[in-house]
């Protein structure tokens, strides 16, 4: 498969350098990492390891971005650029790594080439070309487009869903077609709502929602997610997503959530793509959020004093 990494930070250099094992892989990424990739090829340690040579570059050509998949892998917030700059190519098919609802943003612009993703593996950028793999996860594609969607969850996923998810496999990388993602998106969301949130605000890794007020503050957040799913019409019953914040907490308990990161360096968090997101999503539908408002408001009185507003 021909296919362009947009947005190569951490989790796109590492699913990127992987996919370069037997796919002609290009990887849009900032300089210095897209300059030493392109010299030098990308490096990835810790729990995996491989030295590929992807192409990278900072400016994607229109040839560039006509290929067969594009997969975005931006901070939420950066995901409009994405929509736009890939409106601008060809690719095939696009499928956003992201966490958040990046979805519906590129399928206004790339319409039902738009597949729906999620990755739990763990990927921290070391320096320029090296990537470290700190949790070796799995990814998940689908469908996303509503008339695209089997109403029978438990039918077989798309083909082009599969051939994606096969185009994966092949380089190692533990990837499954899931013919139910609206149901994978929704629980992820209230995985991240409930541990991102409260592990930036109180500083402390995932594990410490193991028990105490902080793993209840967690379900409280994740249980208004699944009433939000719900009332969009995906089956998310409230005992899956606590269930799901439980299960990631105790396998991830030693590490610092991206929202702990960012808080922690300055850098500006993806709380309006997920806390933000239920929050307007239950207001569009009636469901009341105060968790999950609580905890945005909170966040972004952070960043609004950040960067000086
Ligand atoms: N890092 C991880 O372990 C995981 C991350 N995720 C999600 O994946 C997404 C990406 O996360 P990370 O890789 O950690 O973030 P990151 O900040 O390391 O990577 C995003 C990269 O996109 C680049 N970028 C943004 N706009 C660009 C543009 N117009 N042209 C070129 N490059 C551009 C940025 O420079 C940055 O390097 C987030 O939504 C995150 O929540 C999901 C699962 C695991
Ligand atoms: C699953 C979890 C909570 C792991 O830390 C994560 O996705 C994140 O930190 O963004």
């Amino acid at each position: 498969m021909d296919i362009v990494v947009f947005g190569a930070g951490a989790l796109g250099s590492l699913v990127g350098g992987l996919l370069a094992r037997e796919h002609q892989v290009t990887l849009v990424a900032r300089d210095p990492h897209a300059r030493r990739v392109a010299g030098q090829g990308l490096r990835v340690v810790g729990e995996l390891d491989a030295h590929t040579r992807p192409r990278a570059t900072t400016e994607p050509t229109h040839e560039d971005l006509s290929c067969d998949l594009a997969l975005v892998t931006v901070k939420a917030y950066d995901t409009e650029v994405a929509a736009e700059v890939l409106a601008a190519g060809d690719p095939d098919l696009v499928c956003s790594l992201s966490n958040g609802l990046c979805e519906g943003t590129l399928a206004e612009r790339l319409g039902d080439r738009v597949l729906a993703g999620s990755a739990t593996y763990g990927a921290e950028l070391v320096g320029p070309g090296e990537v470290r793999c700190t949790g070796v996860g799995r990814i998940h594609v689908g469908e996303f487009a509503d008339d695209r969607l089997d109403s029978d969850e438990d039918d077989a996923a798309s083909d082009r869903a599969e051939r994606v998810a096969a185009a994966f496999r092949e380089c190692g990388l533990d990837c499954t077609a899931d013919p139910a993602m609206p149901r994978r998106r929704w629980e992820k969301l209230a995985v991240n709502a409930g541990i991102n949130a409260v592990t930036a605000l109180a500083r402390v890794p995932n594990g410490a929602l193991a028990d105490g007020p902080g793993r209840e503050v967690a379900r409280r957040a994740a249980r208004e997610t699944a009433r939000v799913a719900r009332a969009e019409g995906v089956d998310l019953p409230d005992e899956r997503a606590v269930d799901a914040v439980d299960t990631v907490v105790a396998e991830t308990a030693a590490n610092r959530s991206s929202m702990r990161r960012d808080v922690e360096s300055g850098n500006r968090t993806e709380v309006d793509a997920i806390n933000g997101a239920v929050v307007d999503r239950g207001r569009d539908r009636g469901v009341d959020t105060p968790t999950n408002r609580t905890m945005a408001d909170l966040l972004r009185t952070w960043e609004r004093n950040r960067i000086g507003e």
